[in-house]
C-alpha cells in the first residue's frame, strides 16, 4: 500500500524506507508521498515508527535502507539551504529558557531570507499577550504554540509536525487546525502525526496508517473505511415493534435479505458506515499491534540534533 496521490512531483517522498534499531526492524518498507498544498496524517499505534519516519525525513536520523526525497534532496545529505526550506516542530526546544517569546522568535526569524512577520505570527498562534514572557515560564500548551511559530517562521515549503496538538486546549487546538489549513492553502506540504482520529479526519487530505512497519492503508476517511471493511451498523424495526441492530461487513447483503423478509420497505432502516475510529481499531486490533513497547524517550522531548551514535 502506498500513501501517494496525484502525478505532480511530491515534496516529500519515501520508497521502501527501512529502519533497524540494533537487531530490531521497525520500518519494513514505508512508501509515502506528500504533495505541495497537501496534509498527510500519519497514524499508528504507540511504537509503530511514526517519529522514526518523521525524523528520517527531517534528516535527524539515518535510515537503514530505501529512497527518501524531501524537496528534491536526500535528507541524509542535504545542507543548510535545504534545512532552511523545511519546517520542523520539535516536541519542545530545550534551549533558550531565559529568552523572551518575541525575542526568540525574532532571533530565529533573522536566520531566514524571507521570514514571516514575528508579530503577525505571535498573533496567529495566540501568544501576543505573552510576547515578553521568558520561555521557561510558559505552560506546556503555550510552549507548543511557540514551537509551532518557531517551526514555520521561515515560510517552509514542507512542515513536519510530530503530535503537534498533544497538550493543547480546545481553543488552541482549533487555532492550530486553522493554521495548518492556512499553511496548506499557501501550498505548503504538511506531514503530521497524531493519535487524535477526529483531528486526522478534519485536517488531513489523506490519512496513512503505519502498522507492522508498513503503510497498511491510506486515503480519505471514507476510503480507509472501504479498504479496512470494518463492520457497518444496520438497524431497523422488527414486525413485533422491537428495535433491531446488526453489525456486518456486508451491509448490502443484510439489507437485501431484510427487504425480502419484509417483502417491501424495511421500517426505520438505517445503515451507518464505520467511523474512522472503528476502521482504525478494526485494523490495529486485527494486526495485534496495539501497545507495542515504547521507551520513555521515544518521540518525546527530543533534542534539536541527534548524534550519529543515537541515530544508529
Ligand atoms: N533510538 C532508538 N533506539 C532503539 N529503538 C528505538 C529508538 N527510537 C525508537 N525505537 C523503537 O522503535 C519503535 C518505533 O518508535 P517511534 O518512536 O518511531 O514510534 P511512534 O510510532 O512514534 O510511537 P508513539 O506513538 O508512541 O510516539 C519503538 O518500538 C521504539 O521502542
Amino acid at each position: 500500500m502506498t500513501a501517494t496521490s496525484g502525478s505532480v512531483e511530491p515534496v516529500i517522498s519515501a520508497r521502501g524506507l527501512r529502519m533497524r534499531y540494533g537487531s530490531t526492524d521497525v520500518l519494513h518498507g514505508v512508501d509515502l508521498d506528500v504533495h505541495a498544498g497537501e496534509v498527510l496524517a500519519l497514524l499508528g499505534p504507540n511504537g509503530a515508527g511514526k517519529t522514526t519516519t518523521i525524523e528520517i525525513l527531517e534528516g535527524f536520523r539515518h535510515r537503514s535502507a530505501g529512497d527518501v526525497s524531501v524537496l528534491g534532496e536526500d535528507p541524509a545529505r542535504a545542507g543548510d539551504a535545504w534545512r532552511g526550506r523545511i519546517g520542523i516542530v520539535m516536541q519542545s526546544w530545550q534551549d533558550h529558557p531565559r529568552w523572551r517569546v518575541r525575542e526568540l522568535l525574532e532571533h530565529i526569524a533573522g536566520y531566514y531570507p524571507d521570514p514571516r512577520d514575528p508579530a503577525e505570527l505571535l498573533e496567529l498562534v495566540g501568544l501576543t499577550e505573552l510576547a515578553d514572557r521568558q520561555t521557561r515560564r510558559l505552560s506546556g500548551g503555550q510552549r507548543r504554540r511557540l514551537d509551532l511559530a518557531l517551526g514555520i517562521v521561515g515560510r517552509p515549503r514542507v512542515v513536519f509536525l510530530d503530535e503537534p496538538t498533544a497538550g493543547l486546549d480546545p481553543v488552541a487546538r482549533r487555532a492550530f487546525h486553522e493554521l495548518v489549513t492556512r499553511l496548506a492553502e499557501e501550498d505548503t506540504g504538511v506531514l503530521l502525526t497524531t493519535h487524535d482520529l477526529a483531528e486526522a479526519e478534519r485536517l488531513a487530505d489523506r490519512i496513512a496508517i503505519l502498522l507492522d512497519g508498513r503503510i497498511a492503508v491510506s486515503g480519505s476517511g471514507a476510503e480507509l473505511a472501504a479498504q479496512v471493511r470494518a463492520d457497518a451498523e444496520v438497524s431497523w424495526t422488527a414486525p413485533d415493534g422491537t428495535a433491531r441492530t446488526e453489525r456486518t461487513a456486508e451491509p448490502s447483503e443484510l439489507v437485501w435479505r431484510l427487504h425480502q423478509e419484509f417483502a417491501g420497505p424495511v421500517p426505520d432502516l438505517q445503515v451507518r458506515r464505520p467511523t474512522l475510529e472503528e476502521s482504525y481499531l478494526s485494523l490495529v486490533g486485527a494486526s495485534g499491534a496495539r501497545n507495542q513497547d515504547v521507551p520513555p524517550q521515544a518521540g518525546h522531548g527530543r533534542a534539536a540534533t541527534v548524534t550519529p551514535e543515537e541515530s544508529r
